[in-house]
C-alpha cells in the first residue's frame, strides 16, 4: 500500500492510504496512540464534551488530526487523519481550500474543523501540539472580560505559561495576557481572526474563542497540555476572583 497520496495521470484521480500503517505502533508515544488517550483524558477534564475540542500532534513532516464530530473520548488510532507538514495555506479570505492528505480513515469521516487553527500555532509559533477545549472555565473568562483581551497577574500559576506558548516560561512578576476572539457559526472562520490576534500578541500563549473555548499550543504535546491547565486553573480561578470582589490585575512587587 502506498504510503504518500499517488496521482494517476491519466484518469486525473488521487489515491491516499487507507490502511493502517501510519497510525499503526507498539509506542504510547506515537501521535496516533497520544490522540485518543490525551482526549480521554481532556474529556473528563469537561474539556472535549459533545465531540467539540480535540488535540493535534505534529513531528517534522507529518500532521495528526481526529476526525471530526466524533466521541472524543472514544477515538481509535485507526480514526487519525496523517497530512504532510508543512502544505500551503489558503490565502486568509479565502474558505475554500483542498488540503494534501498522507493518510485517512478506512470508514466514511472528515478531519476536524479545528485543522486551520491547529494549523496556524504550527506555522505561526512553530508549535508540535495545540489543545482546542471547551472549558466552561475559558467560557466563562471570555465573558467576563468583555473587551478584546483576559489578563491577570499575582498567581503562581503563571510560571507554567511561556512566552508565546514555545519560548520560556513566564515569571510570578510577569502578566499574563491572552487576547479574545469572537465566535463565528463554522469553527473554520475562526483562522482569520486567530490569525490577525497571534500576530498582535505574539507573547500570548493562547487564544480565547469568546463564547466558546480557547486554543493553547506548545513545543511538545506535554508542555501544551501543561500549558492548557495552567490556562485553565487560571481562567477558573480569576473568574471566581471577579465574582468575588477580588482585584485579579494585582501586582507583586519584586523581592
Ligand atoms: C458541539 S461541537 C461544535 C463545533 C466545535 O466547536 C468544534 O470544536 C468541532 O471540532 P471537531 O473536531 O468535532 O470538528
Ligand atoms: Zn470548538
Amino acid at each position: 500500500m502506498n504510503t504518500t497520496e499517488t496521482k494517476n495521470e491519466a484518469t486525473n484521480t488521487t489515491s491516499i492510504d487507507t490502511s493502517d500503517e501510519l497510525v499503526t505502533s507498539a509506542d504510547p508515544h506515537h501521535p496516533a496512540n497520544l490522540i485518543p488517550e490525551l482526549c480521554k483524558g481532556f474529556y473528563h477534564l469537561g474539556w472535549v464534551t459533545g465531540t467539540g475540542g480535540g488535540i493535534s500532534i505534529r513531528d517534522d513532516e507529518k500532521v495528526y488530526i481526529a476526525p471530526s464530530g466524533v466521541q472524543k473520548e472514544k477515538i481509535h488510532p485507526s480514526h487519525i487523519f496523517v497530512l504532510p507538514y508543512p502544505q500551503e495555506e489558503p490565502p486568509l479570505a479565502s474558505k475554500a481550500h483542498e488540503r494534501t492528505f498522507l493518510r485517512k480513515p478506512v470508514i466514511p469521516l472528515k478531519e476536524s474543523a479545528c485543522t486551520p487553527l491547529f494549523w496556524a500555532a504550527f506555522d505561526l509559533r512553530n508549535a508540535y501540539a495545540c489543545i482546542h477545549t471547551h472549558s466552561q472555565h475559558a467560557v466563562m473568562a471570555t465573558l467576563l472580560w468583555p473587551g478584546k483581551e483576559w489578563r491577570v497577574s499575582g498567581l503562581e500559576m503563571i510560571k507554567g505559561v511561556r512566552w508565546g506558548g514555545v519560548r520560556k516560561t513566564m515569571t510570578y512578576l510577569d502578566e499574563l495576557v491572552v487576547p479574545i476572539i469572537e465566535n463565528t457559526p463554522e469553527e473554520e472562520d475562526l483562522r482569520h481572526t486567530m490569525v490577525e490576534a497571534m500576530k498582535e500578541y505574539p507573547d500570548a500563549a493562547a487564544v480565547l474563542v469568546r463564547r466558546h473555548g480557547v486554543y493553547v499550543w506548545g513545543p511538545t504535546w506535554e508542555s501544551a497540555k501543561t500549558q492548557a491547565e495552567c490556562l485553565d486553573y487560571l481562567f477558573e480561578l480569576s473568574v471566581k476572583m471577579k465574582q468575588a470582589g477580588v482585584d485579579t490585575d494585582w501586582r507583586p512587587t519584586q523581592g
